[in-house]
């Protein structure tokens, strides 16, 4: 996959949205910006992500169990996490073109400007030196490389600090020294740096009855620190543990763009990981192990994960890293992994006055637990497979072919059956074939089209096989498996249809991977 691809993300989008994934929301009205409705297929798709999180969370860790909490939730606590007083974005408005923009997002834009100059640099070195390219020891040594990085370093820790420090004049300054002009006017004449808080409020209860501002929860969190005596107790669970949680949030993103990456309603699949004080980091490190293990298991190439840790930490971490996926943008936040301390419980302690201390029997004593938080976006890991997957190949007779190379365990359909044309009674043994694989997988049935057709239609969802039903089905019991990636096509019998399919589909092979 290229970096920087704006043509393959349109091509992406446009992909999506003629095969079923996602829809813009409300298109009959021109849409809503930045909110997207999944299609027949996007849906299967989404819902085989949240089982594969699901399931390699809750079901493989005896130790984690699920919740599903409100999206409304009293307002103190989003006092109490620092939601109402710190949950703001820095926004800047051009004066030329009136266009808005986050300031710290025009400065990252520079930052990326060097990452691509080095990865340029990297390429032209690698074409020079061919099989004897040392890449570490020229990142070290190269002089261009170096300057790029040093420029890196000084722009993120001045950001950083700034952003840590709220402070907004220096945002800008950045913003001056470094001689962004904007992308819409060309023009340097920019406002002062603002906060925007990026949560959403609306009333509960009519006016009449004394109406009470109630927000739209940011993030899945909360719900879970609020919970988490209620499992701990119910559960009977011993520190340390975990509770996971899949389910929409809302941020009023001052820009939300790139199609499903930045969205103002969005579903996260978040955990977090109760331990004793001081055995934090050796958890951190753990979920950073097991989670970028989640990831890789799928297949989509591991040079396109990184982690980036956070060198200026949020005011309740102390250490936070992202998983980074090279999506057709560059490399971008996917997953968040963060160690959040005491902060959270503690808050809550103070703001709603009942004790959130967990009595460890093994100590004799109790304490508040100190939290591990793995969150990540399922559209963005939505966006991530769909990237990754999209593929345009000429085949050998030279025709052309759009195939989207889901990881077969999470593809909408995982099996096509096609009776290879409309008549002779093999219409009825497909039917028969596929009235039995349905218990098992989600199946399609076409009989419409020349065969070659039906297959190319498979490609564009995604679906990994396709079993043809022929002439010779009716005389010996078998079947062709024609394979979506390869291409190959193998004659089975249909007693061992059903194994096949399960060794190259099933969520299982995925799991025993981690
Ligand atoms: N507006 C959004 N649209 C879609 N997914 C989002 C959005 N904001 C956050 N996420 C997802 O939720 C995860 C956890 O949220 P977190 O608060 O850590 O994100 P963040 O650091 O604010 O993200 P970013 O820096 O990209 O705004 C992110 O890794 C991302 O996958």
């Amino acid at each position: 996959m290229a970096q920087n691809d704006d043509n393959l993300l349109k091509k992406i989008t446009s992909h999506a949205k003629e095969y079923g994934f996602i829809f813009p929301s409300s298109e009959i009205y021109d849409g809503l910006a930045a909110a997207y409705d999944y299609g027949q297929n996007g849906v299967e798709l989404k819902n085989n992500i949240k089982e594969y999180w699901w399931k390699a969370m809750v079901q493989m860790n005896e130790n984690i169990v699920g919740i599903d909490a409100a999206i409304f939730m009293h307002p103190t606590t989003w006092k109490a996490s620092g939601h109402v007083d710190a949950f703001n974005d820095p926004l800047i408005d051009n004066k030329d073109s009136k266009k808005r923009y986050r300031a710290d997002v025009l400065i990252e834009e520079v930052v990326a400007k060097y990452e691509a100059k080095i990865a340029k640099e990297v390429e032209k070195a690698k074409k020079r030196f061919g099989d004897a390219f040392d890449e570490a020891q020229f990142l070290a040594t190269n002089p261009n490389v170096l300057r790029s990085q040093t420029k890196i370093d000084e722009i993120e820790q001045r950001l950083g600090a700034s952003m840590e420090k709220g402070d907004l004049a220096d945002i800008k300054a950045l913003i001056e020294e470094l001689e962004i002009a904007c992308p819409v006017s060309g023009s340097k004449n920019w406002t002062d740096v603002r906060q925007f808080n990026l949560m959403f409020s609306t009333e509960l209860g009519s006016v009449a009855e004394g109406a009470n501002k109630i927000y739209l929860r940011p993030e899945t969190a909360q719900g879970i620190f609020v919970n988490y005596l209620n499992v701990q107790k119910t559960g009977r669970m011993k520190i340390p543990f975990g509770i996971a949680q899949i389910g929409k949030a809302f941020r009023n993103e001052i820009i939300a763009r790139q199609f499903i990456f930045r969205m103002r309603e969005f579903e996260q699949m978040e955990m977090q990981f109760f331990v004793k004080p001081g055995e934090e980091m050796t958890w951190y490190e753990n979920w950073k192990a097991k989670r970028i293990a989640w990831h890789k298991a799928l297949g989509l190439g591991e040079e396109n994960y990184r982690f980036h840790d956070h060198i200026n930490l949020a005011h309740y971490a102390n250490a936070a890293t992202d998983v980074q996926f090279n999506f057709p943008m560059g490399f971008k936040e996917l997953e968040g992994i963060h160690s959040r301390t005491d902060f959270d419980l503690k808050a809550h302690e103070e703001h709603s006055g009942k004790k959130l201390q967990f009595f460890d029997p093994e100590e004799n004593k109790s304490y508040v637990p100190y939290v591990i938080e793995t969150s990540i976006g399922l559209d963005r890991m939505f966006l991530a497979i769909m990237s990754a997957s999209y593929t345009e190949e000429t085949l050998e007779d030279g025709s052309e072919r759009t195939v989207l190379k889901i990881p077969a365990a999470l593809a909408p359909y995982k099996v096509a059956v096609l009776p290879l044309v409309k008549k002779d009674g093999l219409p009825e043994k497909a039917r028969e074939i596929l009235s039995d694989l349905r218990f098992d997988f989600n199946c399609q049935y076409d009989e419409k089209d020349a065969i070659g057709k039906r297959y190319r239609r498979q490609d564009a969802i995604g679906t990994p096989f396709c079993v043809t039903v022929d002439y010779d089905t009716l005389e010996d019991n078998t079947v062709t498996i024609r394979d979506r990636d390869d291409l190959s096509q193998i004659r089975v019998s249909i007693d061992e249809l059903k194994s096949k399919l399960k060794e190259s589909c099933a969520l299982e092979e995925l799991l025993r991977k981690l």
